[in-house]
């Protein structure tokens, strides 16, 4: 297994819920560099974002990022906004093996439909401000994406097993060639 394993991907394209399930798989630790954060600074993202700005959270975000990166062993689900600076980018392409869940914006309509909680959701329309986001972002996301698992409509448990088999593959063809 690689020593690290690093998941990005939009909000809702499950970095949290499958990345657990997939450490358990694959026998590493987990941990969400947003829930991280909340719970050092003992408030939501939400609040980091009301008091300090979205700059203020993604300086909070990167020192995290850089303390978090360095250890192994470890599944790390990345905040959707982490892959935006060019210094984080690096940190996650020369420390780890890094996965993109890429999903589509009808899927992340449908699973945040419920959600409050995410800063930049508070659009009065939340498919033109994820479809942005996705426009801007998508590019990203694949630069510097190691391996890209489409999240399609299966569930969390079965995407955790497909993005498992598809890190097992990549490493074994890597030590082929
Ligand atoms: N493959 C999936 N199938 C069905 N529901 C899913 C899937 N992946 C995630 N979900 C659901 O979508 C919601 C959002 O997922 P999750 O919190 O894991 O996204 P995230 O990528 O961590 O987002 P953020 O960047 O905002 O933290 C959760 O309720 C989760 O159960
Ligand atoms: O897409 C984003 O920029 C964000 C996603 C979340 O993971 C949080 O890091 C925060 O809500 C910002
Ligand atoms: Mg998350």
């Amino acid at each position: 297994m690689p020593e690290r394993v690093f998941l990005i991907g939009p909000m809702g394209s499950g970095k949290t819920t499958v990345g657990r399930q997939l450490a358990r798989r694959l026998g590493m630790d987990f941990l969400d560099l947003d829930l991280e954060l909340q719970a050092r600074c003992g408030v939501e993202v939400a609040v980091i974002f009301e008091i300090e700005g979205e700059s203020g959270f993604r300086q909070r975000e990167s020192a995290l990022l850089d303390e978090l990166s360095r250890r192994d062993g470890l599944v790390l689900a990345t905040g959707g906004g982490s892959v935006l600076s060019a210094e984080n980018r690096r940190m996650l392409t020369e420390r780890g093996l890094v996965v993109y869940l890429q999903t589509s914006v009808d899927q992340q309509l449908k699973r945040l439909e419920r959600d409050k909680q995410r800063p930049l959701l508070q659009a009065p329309d939340r498919r033109q401000r994820l479809t942005e986001l996705a426009e801007q972002r998508d590019p990203i996301y694949l630069s510097c994406a190691d391996l890209v698992v489409r999240s399609s409509s299966i569930s969390p448990p079965a995407m955790a097993a497909n993005v498992a088999r598809r890190i097992r593959q990549h490493i074994d063809g890597a030590q082929v060639s």
